[in-house]
């Protein structure tokens, strides 16, 4: 696999090295060594997919709070998605700065996204898949979200979202105070 840092410290690209015949190709999608000798997170404990319909569906911006802060490595199966993350360490010099990646079947790039950051996509294509590996344990009671049309966030979505869930309307714009206080108390 090749990794690519982004401008968000610690968020990286990863591409697969494809090995083709006249089958088509293979190609490794997670290797536990190359992770732990790139230093990034191995120790993944769930896999999860989401199908969606149509094109113009969006998910996010998710992340679960401290103690439940998760690693994602986000790779779309089939389909095309605008995915996108937000980096959410204060302490960062990329805080509140975002970065986007088009993720499809076709391209078989991944996302490595660390602790500490928002996640949402958009898709490109009707009937597009993806999947996720998590290095923490869904837990319901510690998720929670940002509004995808944030203002102080000024993400550029490159289509207008059709499908969107009553949730994800529900979620607020980033407010470090009160992200602070569900984190004092996250369930
Ligand atoms: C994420 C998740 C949801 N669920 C349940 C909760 C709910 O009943 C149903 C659908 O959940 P949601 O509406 O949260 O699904 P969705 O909006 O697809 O949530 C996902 O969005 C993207 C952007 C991410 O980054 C993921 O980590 C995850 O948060 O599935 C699980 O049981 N396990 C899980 O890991």
């Amino acid at each position: 696999m090749i990794f690519t840092e982004t401008k968000l410290k610690g968020a990286f690209i990863i591409d697969v090295k494809r090995l083709e015949d006249e089958r088509g190709f293979f190609a490794r999608v997670w290797c536990r060594r190359e992770y732990e000798q790139m230093g990034l997170n191995a120790e993944l404990v769930q896999a999860s997919m989401s199908y969606n319909k149509q094109k113009g569906t969006l998910r996010g911006l998710h992340f679960q709070m401290p103690p439940y802060a998760e690693t994602k490595i986000v790779r779309c199966t089939s389909g095309m998605i605008y995915d996108v993350i937000v980096d959410l360490r204060p302490e960062s010099e990329t805080y509140l700065q975002w970065i986007s990646v088009e993720l499809s079947g076709e391209n078989a790039r991944m996302l490595y996204v660390p602790e500490g950051f928002a996640h949402g996509f958009i898709t490109l294509e009707d009937h597009t898949s993806i999947q996720y590996m998590a290095g923490q344990y869904y837990t319901s009671g510690a998720e929670t979200g940002i509004r995808y049309d944030d203002p102080a966030l000024n993400i550029h979505w490159p289509v207008a979202p059709s499908v969107i869930s009553e949730r994800d309307l529900r979620h607020q714009p980033y407010h470090p105070v009160l992200i602070q206080e569900k984190i004092t108390n996250p369930i």
